[in-house]
């Protein structure tokens, strides 16, 4: 038995301990390893395997001694990276919690539940900068989206929009395909081509209202039938198509976008998920949905719909004379994103039957500014106070991206009026937590959409609301989503009291709400009654 009991000579522990802090100090401490997580895990398990089977083929039973040099080598490594990371790190005088600033798995830890919008909320109290990864700094300030977005910086998007790759589209982190892409996207959108789409929207939302018919007078949850109308309208306006399956559409773009509430925070925990398992979990819902889109397109590249459609200025730009391999390959990824994007308008429509349903004295005021207004004319709409101040203040709450939109600082590092984040640090600046600040609204758990109007007093710092982002990263769909909003609420108010049934809890699609790019409330049960005439 003794001759089984191997002592580790110094070298087997102290060479390997040496090459993990040299590897860290020298190599990954420096740029970006997003995109070859899967590389570098893969390397690590090949080194490991080979320890082993050299240690297997001279000494099968001391087999264990193998694990010495491995240990000493991970010891080396993850200490030298946690003792950089909490004591001579560039963000170590910002305050916030320890671990994070050790390691984002803790944070990963926190989403499994995918709210990482009550997570980031619950670091607010460490102050306005706050350290909440590694490299990562989370603002809680009045005008934090400003900081991230504004025209005059030149952030770049974060590592999370690795997500997409290798697809290119407007969501590519390259500044230049960026704006390439946005310019297609800006003319698919435009005031113009709205004049197409509108009575199409129209269309869908005289198809879901049918359904509430079907069902009014009866409780129901609403939200299925809501998802299906959105997709119906994002499949009409963005591939000319009428004839899909609309629970089969809603479900793909859904489910793919369950991946991302647990995974918001370690985003080269997905990439490396997607490539050394794409087959667990809940991840073909994400490959899935790339094959769905594809399908759609290539249906749609043999047709000609009777009117223009997004996906008529997608393939417009890849016939440009000029027209480079990167609008060709974004034909696919700008699919992709119409779906992912555009069903942002499905959760927030739900958020809004939501709050008019708990604050329902907001139903009488918007039935009374419709009076003798014309509800299919889009500009009557948009000039309506209180509907619009019910939107706003719906995603002041509410927001469609609750944590989302992170950037990287430049090189050079970011000013935020006299607070200095240092350069290639990634930043949040979390819609959910911003929207309920003190410092930026008054009485800022209350529902209040006169803020928006007719009490301005009630908004103290204008910069803390966004919800379409701003400057050269607004939302493209802004024109879609509100005209669909707008819309929806006037033919529903204008036909039905909507109510919470007796004895449902009135909270529960709050209180199950999940952060995954899209806020994603849980079930609302409400019941629609016709008014009488
Ligand atoms: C209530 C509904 C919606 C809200 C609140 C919303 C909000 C946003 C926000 C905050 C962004 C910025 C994301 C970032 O920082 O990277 C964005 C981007 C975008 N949205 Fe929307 N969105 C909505 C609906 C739509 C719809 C219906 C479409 C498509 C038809 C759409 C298409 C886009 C596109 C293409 C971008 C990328 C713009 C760019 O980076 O240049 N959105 N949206």
């Amino acid at each position: 038995m003794g001759d089984l009991i191997a002592t580790p000579e110094l070298p087997q522990v102290v060479a390997p301990l040496i090459l993990g802090v040299t590897l860290h100090l020298g190599l990954f401490i420096r740029g970006e390893w997003n995109l070859y997580a899967a590389t570098v895990a893969s390397g690590h398990a090949l080194v490991f395997a080979l320890v082993l089977a050299r240690q297997l083929l001279i000494a099968p039973a001391l087999w264990y001694v193998s694990a010495i040099p491995i240990a000493a080598y991970l010891f080396g490594l993850l200490g030298s990276i946690s003792v950089y990371r909490l004591f001579f790190h560039r963000l170590r005088s910002f305050p916030g919690p320890r671990l994070s600033a050790v390691t984002k798995l803790w944070h990963l830890w926190k989403v499994r539940n995918a709210k990482n919008h009550l997570v980031l909320d619950s670091w607010r109290h460490y102050g306005p900068f706050v350290r909440t990864g590694p490299n990562e700094i989370t603002i809680y300030h009045p005008a934090g989206v400003e900081y991230l977005n504004a025209p005059q910086n030149s952030n770049t998007r974060s590592d999370w929009y690795d997500l997409l790759y290798p697809t290119v589209g407007v969501f590519s982190r390259d500044p230049a395909i960026h704006v390439a892409r946005a310019k297609v996207w800006n003319k698919a959108t435009s005031p113009a081509a709205m004049k197409e789409y509108v009575h199409r929207i129209s269309d869908h939302i005289m198809k879901f209202e049918t359904a509430i018919n079907e069902r009014a007078g009866k409780p129901f949850v609403v939200n299925d039938l809501i998802y299906d109308m959105s997709f119906d309208i994002i499949a009409d306006i963005g591939f000319g198509t009428t004839d899909m399956n609309s629970r089969e559409g809603a479900n793909a773009v859904g489910n793919a976008l369950t991946i991302i509430g647990q995974t918001i925070p370690v985003p080269w925990m997905t990439r490396l998920a997607l490539s050394l398992c794409p087959g667990v979990w809940r991840l073909p819902y994400w490959m899935n949905l790339f094959g769905y889109t594809i399908g759609i397109v290539e249906k749609r590249m043999k047709s000609k719909p009777d009117g223009l459609d997004v996906a008529s200025f997608l393939i417009e730009d890849t016939q440009r004379e000029d027209a480079d391999k990167i609008s060709h390959e974004a034909l696919l990824g700008d699919s992709g994103v119409m779906f992912i994007a555009g069903s942002t308008t499905g959760p927030i429509f739900i958020l809004i039957l939501y709050c008019l349903a708990r604050f329902p004295e907001n139903m009488d005021k918007i039935r009374e500014e419709l009076r003798g207004v014309d509800y299919n004319d889009p500009n009557a709409l948009a000039a309506l106070p209180h509907i619009n101040g019910v939107i706003t203040e719906t995603m002041r709450l509410f927001p469609a991206g609750p944590t989302f939109g992170s950037r990287q600082t430049p090189p050079e590092g970011l000013d935020c009026d006299g607070v200095y984040i240092p350069g290639n640090v990634k930043i949040f600046a979390p819609r959910w937590s911003i929207g309920r600040l003190e410092e930026a609204f008054e009485d800022p758990h209350n529902f209040i959409p006169e803020r928006w109007y007719s009490k301005p007093e009630l908004v103290k710092d204008k910069r803390a609301h966004a919800p379409w982002s701003l400057g050269r990263y607004t939302c493209s769909g802004k024109r879609i989503a509100q005209a669909q909003l707008r819309l929806t609420i006037a033919v529903l108010l204008t036909k039905y009291k909507i109510s919470f049934p007796p004895g449902v809890d009135e909270m529960h699609a709050e209180k199950l709400l999940e952060d995954q790019l899209t806020p994603l409330p849980g079930d609302l049960e409400l019941v629609f009654e016709e008014l009488k005439a």
